[in-house]
């Protein structure tokens, strides 16, 4: 380390994150991007986003590793302290994963990042979601509205599954307007900030995947209502979470909703993972998207003269529908009996390679199936998605036997399930033995 550079806590980078005063470090090394955002490509929001924070697991996911020879000339110190676990540096596995994906896109002249079915996909979730709403709101028959709450929820589901997912991985296009735009879809139609989920998802989960203290998607209080870590006290209750809590997932969509307007302008704090101010045009979209959601789906069928009872019952059926899908999508992947959960060495790090650690902690099912292809978001590619989610979810099938055969290459163990029905049974089984403490 060069003595005679400025030396940074993690606070003291933590206090420069906004657009005109932006630090990111990376693998122990600070460096100012202020004048750099405007002309980054990966773009301004992506950074801003970043900054102030220990960027090193995204900085490393999103970009080719040459990009790092362009480090240098932002750099002003050394990171003495970290707030969250770091990660050796990048070993050959992920060496050879990333340039193995990239030489298959080179072989078959596709661009990782665009494909015409998706933009198909995108118009069909919008149209399903406008022509049942449309029925909806023009029709007397309650059966034809009970039924219309499938496709409308699944729809929804599918915004967070494609537009707003891809989105956050900066995977259609290579545009940064247009990834803001996905991302507003996700606002504007399902009434929850997509901003929130950025910082949830690719600021906390992908980076520290099944960590506890740090991955937002495991976080749990002392009391909470389901125990998914050893680390969480045990309360007999818990004995039939394996049942009651998949009936709660009907209301994640609800919690979301009020949780983000706490997380994004209250406590700032997606779990461990820092919430920086919103930029003026994410604070439009978060605000805008929520008081648009209420319009159309409340306000509107009222103004239309449903009855309040049919207006909310309507809305807590297909919300339900949106909620169950995504989260029995979500939990088969990592909260799962079979996937690691890792913990950290004494000085609070993880001593195993990143991609390693993603692999290990992350299960998959299903790849030949068109059906989960599709309407998973290619979740059921879980792995590969860890891996290198800045590629399209629509190359997930193509790539996936790289990513499976480099993991057996170099002995790390892949998480595989046939068929779906034994993935969410992993989830089940791991509520099971978390609630029956005996089991742990
Ligand atoms: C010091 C910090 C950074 C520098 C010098 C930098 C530099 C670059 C460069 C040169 C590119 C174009 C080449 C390539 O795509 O490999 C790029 C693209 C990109 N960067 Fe960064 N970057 C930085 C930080 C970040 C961070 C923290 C993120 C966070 C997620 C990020 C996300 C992206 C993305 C998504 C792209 C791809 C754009 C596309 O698809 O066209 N960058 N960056």
């Amino acid at each position: 380390m060069c003595k005679s550079q400025k030396q940074y806590t993690w606070e003291e980078v933590a206090e420069h994150n906004s657009a005109d005063d932006l630090y990111v470090a990376i693998r122990g090394k600070v460096y100012d991007v202020t004048k750099f955002k405007d002309t980054h490509p990966g773009g301004l929001e992506t950074l801003l986003a970043a900054g102030g924070r220990d960027a090193t697991q995204v900085f490393e996911t999103y970009h080719s590793f040459r990009v790092k020879e362009l480090l240098h000339k932002y750099e002003v110190g050394h990171l003495v302290t970290n707030e969250l676990p770091t990660f050796p540096a990048p070993n050959e596995f992920f060496v050879a994963v990333k340039s193995r994906v990239d030489d298959y896109f080179k072989k078959t002249k596709q661009n990782p990042k665009y494909n015409h079915w998706m933009l198909v996909r995108y118009f069909a979730i919008f149209g399903t979601i406008f022509g049942s709403w449309a029925i909806t709101l023009n029709t007397d028959s309650l059966p034809l509205q009970l039924l219309l709450c499938l496709p409308l929820g699944l729809a929804c589901a599918m915004v967070g599954l494609m537009p707003m997912h891809d989105s956050s991985h900066f995977s259609f296009t290579h545009n940064p307007t247009v990834w803001f735009a996905l991302g507003a879809t996700h606002d504007f139609v399902n009434g929850a900030s997509y901003l929130c989920w950025l910082y949830q998802h690719m600021l906390g989960h992908h980076p520290y995947t099944n960590i506890d203290g740090a991955d937002p998607d495991i976080v749990t209080s002392e009391n909470d209502v389901r125990r998914i870590k050893t680390s969480q006290p045990w309360y007999s209750f818990y004995v039939n979470q394996h049942i009651y809590v998949p009936i709660l997932y009907a209301v994640l969509g609800l919690k979301t909703r009020f949780q983000d307007v706490t997380i994004v302008f209250g406590s700032k704090m997606n779990g461990a993972i820092r919430v920086n101010n919103p930029s003026p045009a994410q604070t439009y979209v978060f605000w805008g998207g929520k008081v648009f959601f209420a319009l159309y789906r409340l306000v509107l069928p009222l103004a239309l003269g449903m009855s309040l009872l049919r207006v909310i019952g309507l809305f807590l059926l297909s919300d339900a529908v949106t909620s169950y899908w995504l989260a029995l999508t979500f939990q088969a992947n990592h909260v799962v009996e079979d996937v690691a959960w890792p913990e950290l060495d004494s000085k609070g790090n993880i001593l195993r390679d990143w991609a390693e650690h993603q692999v290990d902690t992350t299960q998959d099912y299903a790849h030949e199936s068109w059906f989960w292809n599709v309407f998973s978001g290619a979740l059921n590619h879980q792995t590969t998605h860890h891996i290198v989610p800045q590629v399209n979810q629509y190359y997930y099938p193509e790539i996936s036997p790289i990513v499976r055969q480099a993991a057996k290459e170099f002995n790390i163990p892949y998480h595989y399930k046939e068929t779906y029905s034994e993935a969410i049974g992993g989830h089940l089984q791991h509520l099971y033995n978390l609630g029956h403490k005996t089991n742990e």
